[in-house]
């Protein structure tokens, strides 16, 4: 079942043309990766689709419904949506934040039910997080504050994940554990798109990985059908060593392309 669609869809930011005629489709139950490098248009595409960005053209289709026609508390209960800027305006502690992303589901000053309860209770414990419960967010360290931010919109139990880089900063132990939670939702048949810029993540976690490369789709498919030595030197202009283990493919970046090592000489030029 398509849980999101996209046609056409394009986005400018301050008049600039960001997003060109993106189309794509997210299934019920798929855990994809949105890759890229810096400036493709990663976050653009995840705030779009999290309807915080408006269209300059093309559709963006929920659940069969356009996007721009659900209101926003509608949107808030089927979409949960990860920031690539860790930024906590208050001084909360870890439990208040995560029990925000339940805030979407109850009316205004309404008290907290016994759902909500379970639901901040599970995020918390799904991010290793019962340990810092108390703990005020602004004094937490870079990686724990991820953590938070991720079980807050865990707690928000939307069918649709979008995560901006939300491995970032974590230890491995921490990707792996949050590649298992994301695993798990689709499992359950929810729906993740998470931008990555760690490859191996991408390509041993992933149902299937979209990449962006100057505002456009240039390749999707399975990790083991698009992340080949010839994509990585097009899109990220690297060589690298691509091996394969039962977990996967194994992609070690081992230089610079010949084009992009060129073009750094010629920067460094006076
Ligand atoms: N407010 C803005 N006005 C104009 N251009 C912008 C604005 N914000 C971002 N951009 C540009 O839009 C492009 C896409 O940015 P975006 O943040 O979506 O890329 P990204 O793929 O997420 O990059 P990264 O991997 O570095 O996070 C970039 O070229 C960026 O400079």
């Amino acid at each position: 079942m398509t849980a999101l669609e996209t046609r056409a869809l394009c986005v400018a930011l301050d008049g600039r043309p960001v997003l060109d005629r993106i189309d794509l489709a997210l299934q019920a139950g798929e855990f994809v990766g949105l890759i890229g490098p810096n400036g493709a248009g990663k976050s653009t595409l995840l705030r779009a689709l999290a309807g915080l960005l408006p269209t300059r053209g093309g559709t963006i289709v929920l659940d069969g419904r356009p996007l721009a026609r659900l209101p926003a508390g509608a949107r808030a209960r089927r979409i949960a949506y990860v920031a690539q800027a860790r930024e906590v305006a208050w001084s909360l502690d870890v439990e208040a934040v995560v029990g925000l992303g339940r805030l979407p589901h109850r009316a205004a000053f309404a008290p907290e039910t016994r759902g909500d309860r379970a639901a901040i209770d599970a995020a918390l414990a799904t991010m290793a997080l019962d340990g810092l419960r108390g703990h005020r967010v602004d004094r937490l360290s870079g990686g724990e504050l991820a953590r938070v931010l991720i079980a807050r919109a865990l707690a928000q139990d939307a069918e649709l994940l979008l995560a901006d880089e939300p491995a970032a900063g974590l230890d491995p132990a921490h990707q792996i554990a949050l590649m298992t939670v994301f695993r798990r939702l689709a499992g359950a048949g929810r729906t993740v798109l998470a931008s990555l810029h760690d490859l191996n993540l991408a390509a041993r976690w992933c149902d299937r990985v979209i990449v962006l490369a100057g505002g456009r789709i240039v390749a999707t498919g399975a990790p083991e059908a698009v992340l080949d030595a010839r994509l990585l030197a097009s899109v990220y202009g690297i060589e690298a060593h691509v091996d394969r283990d039962p977990g996967g493919l194994l992609l070690v970046p081992t230089g610079l392309s010949a084009r992009s090592a060129a073009a750094a000489r010629s920067e460094d030029r006076p």
